[in-house]
């Protein structure tokens, strides 16, 4: 039998661990790196005991390792997303759903969805206060959850006005919900499982309205991810069910709208403090240009990724990571802003420094704000090209005040770290914003 040989860890307990890295998440990450090394391990709450590793060799290795070796870890989303959703399932089940998913989200659909952001991104910015302190970060959720309702599910009108009330709330609840145990009655609204499953309900009917809509349109002429996965087929002939597509579009939800709309707000934060870039990219953008924008999403990512840590379970009797044995069962955790920090692979590190990004695309194994290898974000070009059409939006549109204070602190949302205060600016229009857009559609995706 193979002996189990674990990297070294702090020996404090569980709930200790897990308040600091709640309370202080990338601090604590950092604060364990310098003392134990690159791979270390922790035993915190949701993941248990896990090896954290952050070594380019060793997080290349676990990102391309076989799925009947590692699989992605259950954090028990199959009972709020449902048992159809991507985050649930595994092998062979995973494969075949994702063969579906990822082809509406190719780089060459993306054209057709710029519209829409820019359109929610105008809408939203109108209502800016000028000369005056804000947070960004909510209208940042509102542009991204208005997109994906709008490019995702192909909502408008009454059913677009309800999801958006709807989802806010009820993801709220199911990611809070996710970590307790399930209970045996149904209390309805007197419980919050109850209340999840009426929201739940509510939510099905919705989609199997938009579905039947949909239905009665000419599919070909519609972009949305909705009747792009009615008209897919598996690899025998068969359709998605209802059930199955309402469970992947809430999944892509989830996903796909705090992240996003943290990483624009993160975008604020550091360029208020970079008055000498803010003015490159000014000046870029009043010219037509995109590279330092695509540059600076890469840098604000590398340096404020705002999911800190993907996660997998060794499915193998043994997995030989590096020099590490880990046995069957246990957690692997790669720490993103552990490698992002590394002075190795990107020198001066803690330097907000997007220049490094214009001449030279980062390795996906080491720059990896989307994860890697079979699980890797599916909506990465998607996310990508509405920051870039969100920032080209706020440049051309508004003169963002440089400030003095200090970088924001990272405060865990959950499901995003985002900034503390929000991703706070202060703006003054530019222009008005009638202009016609100009397209991003050839620029570069990660
Ligand atoms: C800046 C924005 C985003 C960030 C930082 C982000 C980050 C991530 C990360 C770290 C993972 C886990 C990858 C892994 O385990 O290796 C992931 C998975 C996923 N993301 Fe994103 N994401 C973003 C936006 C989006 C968007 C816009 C969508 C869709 C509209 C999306 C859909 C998904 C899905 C479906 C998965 C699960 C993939 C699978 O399990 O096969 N994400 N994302």
């Amino acid at each position: 039998m193979t002996t189990a040989t674990l990297p070294p860890g702090p020996p404090s307990p569980r709930f200790l661990q897990g308040l600091f890295s709640l309370l202080a998440p990338m601090r604590g990450m950092r604060r364990m790196r310098d003392r134990y090394g690159d791979a270390f391990s922790v035993n915190v709450p949701v993941f248990g005991r896990a090896t954290v590793i952050s070594a380019p060799a060793q997080v290349r290795q676990l990102f391309t390792a076989a799925p009947d070796v590692v699989e992605n870890v259950e954090p028990n989303l199959g009972r709020v997303l449902g048992p159809g959703s991507l985050f649930a399932l595994t092998g062979a089940e995973h494969r075949k759903q994702r063969k579906l998913l990822v082809p509406p989200f190719h780089g060459r659909r993306l054209a057709a969805y710029e519209e829409i952001i820019e359109e929610e991104a105008v809408r939203e910015m109108a209502s800016w206060p000028q000369d005056q302190a804000f947070a960004t970060l909510p209208s940042m959720m509102r542009i991204t959850l208005n997109a994906i309702l709008r490019a995702v599910f192909g909502a408008e009108g009454a059913e677009f006005a309800r999801l958006r009330t709807l989802l806010p709330s009820a993801v709220a609840l199911g990611s809070r919900l996710a970590v307790l145990p399930l209970p045996k009655v149904d209390l309805g609204r007197w419980s919050p499982w109850g209340r999840f499953w009426i929201a739940r309900r509510e939510y099905d009917a919705i989609v199997e309205k938009l579905i039947s809509k949909a239905e009665q349109d000419d599919l070909d002429r519609r972009d949305d991810v909705l009747a792009l996965l009615l008209q897919s087929r598996y690899e025998d002939g068969s359709r998605m069910s209802h059930g199955e597509i309402a469970d992947q579009l809430l999944t892509l939800l989830v996903a796909g709208h705090e992240t996003t709309a943290t990483t624009l707000a993160w975008a604020v934060e550091r360029l208020r403090r970079r008055p000498d870039l803010l003015g490159e990219l000014v000046a870029e953008n009043d010219a037509g240009g995109h590279a330092l924008r695509e540059a600076t999403i890469l840098e604000v990512q590398r340096t404020r990724p705002v999911i800190d840590l993907v996660g997998r379970k060794v499915t193998a009797d043994v997995f030989d990571l590096g020099p590490w044995v880990l046995p069957k069962g246990s957690t692997v955790l790669v720490g993103i802003s552990l490698i992002h920090d590394d002075e190795s692979i990107f020198p001066n590190p803690r330097a907000f420094d997007p220049h490094r990004f214009l001449d030279a695309k980062p390795d996906l194994h080491q720059w990896i704000p989307f994860g890697g290898g079979t699980r890797r974000c599916v909506g990465a070009a998607f996310a990508t090209m509405e920051m870039n059409v969100t920032l080209r939006t706020l440049l051309r549109d508004f003169t963002l005040v440089p400030t003095a204070e200090r970088d924001e602190r990272w405060h865990s949302r959950g499901v995003a770290n985002a900034p503390a205060k929000g991703g706070l600016a202060v703006v003054r229009r530019r222009r008005s914003p009638a202009s016609p857009p100009a397209t991003v559609t050839a620029e570069a995706r990660p």
